[in-house]
């Protein structure tokens, strides 16, 4: 059959043909959502398009016309600010170190993205779906399955749990978008979701000062994310900055309304590379304090997937074995702690 006139391969094609692309990027889509909550199906698809050519140039986009209820997300902001106003001992009853999960409160300079720097210069409180220590899922001791811990903090777990879901509701909707991206069914996967690996966390900046090596030490080290996307309330402050193929580091502009989401190494392994999930970094040189809410958003811990069939051909083998969310997560967290 003429290639042209079989929908696969000109699915196929469309996504292959991307891969040849030499250009790289010096600034960030911005990509309103919505038409994807309509009825217009030429409309989604547009923003579809969008989507996809924002993955496969840059790995990164920003988004507005989201949804997601600013109000709601101004209290999780609150809590992270007052969380982090507490006496160090008070936030290390909560760490990080008690929870098989890595749960919990990180510290200045305790986490390391990048293996040749010397430690991340933020600290952030991290939580994910609540489950309690009876669910099967946490007795299974499946990576990603368990309960958050809480600091001794009034007002601070509804809060930040009322904006956890929305994250969730907001990150349901972007698979849609990135299964549209993909040629895939919109609801591909919707059945992989329901009980994603969903981490949100707090982050704090303080800015970058002499006594901090600006080679070694800043607020975070140049990585990609291991989640499928991530979805960052920035904040105001800007600082975060991203790579480009040239080795260019291009500052992404805060957009206090919108959300920065970017490509995760998941996505990019399903998609055998012609997703990016692009290096990038912060670095807070505004002397001012920043707050930032990262939302990692993945699939189920033990659903895997595979390089799907339009993003490989003869030419472009599958370059990944398929793996779960739980274990590719997992082993990558624990080795950012050092454990
Ligand atoms: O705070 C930000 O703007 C981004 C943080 C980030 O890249 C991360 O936590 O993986
Ligand atoms: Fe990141």
């Amino acid at each position: 059959m003429d290639e042209q006139l079989d929908i696969k391969s000109r699915n196929a094609s469309r996504l292959l043909a991307g891969a040849e692309m030499t250009e790289t990027f010096t600034s960030i889509p911005v990509i309103s959502l919505a038409p994807l909550f309509g009825g217009d199906t030429d409309a989604k698809q547009a923003v579809a398009d969008e989507i996809r050519d924002a993955c496969m140039q840059v790995g990164f986009f920003q988004i507005t016309d989201h949804g997601v209820d600013m109000e709601v997300q101004a209290g999780a902001f609150a809590a992270a600010k007052r969380f982090f106003a507490l006496p160090e001992a008070e936030k290390r009853k909560v760490s990080v170190k008690n929870s098989p999960l890595l749960r919990g409160y990180g510290g200045l300079l305790e986490e390391n993205t990048d293996p040749d720097n010397d430690g991340d210069l933020h600290e952030h409180f991290d939580l994910a779906l609540d489950l309690g220590p009876e669910d099967p899922d946490t007795l299974a001791g499946t990576y990603g399955c368990g309960p958050n811990q809480w600091p001794d903090l009034p007002d601070f777990r509804p809060p930040v749990m009322a904006y956890h879901r929305e994250m969730v509701a907001l990150s349901a909707r972007l698979f849609r978008g990135f299964a549209l991206s993909l040629d895939l069914p919109e609801d591909f996967f919707d059945p992989h979701i329901t009980r994603p690996i969903a981490e949100l966390r707090l982050a704090h900046y303080p800015p970058q000062t002499p006594v901090y090596d600006p080679e070694k030490i800043m607020g975070i080290g140049a990585h990609s994310d291991y989640d499928v996307f991530t979805v960052v309330a920035t904040g105001p402050v800007p600082a975060l900055e991203v790579q480009n193929a040239a080795d260019d580091w291009i500052a992404v502009p805060p957009m206090p309304e919108g959300f920065v989401v970017n490509v995760g190494d998941l996505l990019q392994r399903w998609t055998n590379d012609l997703y990016r999930s692009t290096f990038h970094r912060v670095v807070n040189r505004t002397g001012l304090e920043r707050y930032s809410l990262p939302f990692f958003a993945s699939t189920n811990p033990l659903w895997e997937l595979g390089v799907l069939d339009n993003c490989k051909s003869p030419e472009r083998p599958a370059r990944y074995a398929p793996i779960s969310a739980a274990e590719y997560i997992g082993t990558l967290m624990r080795e950012s702690y050092g454990l």
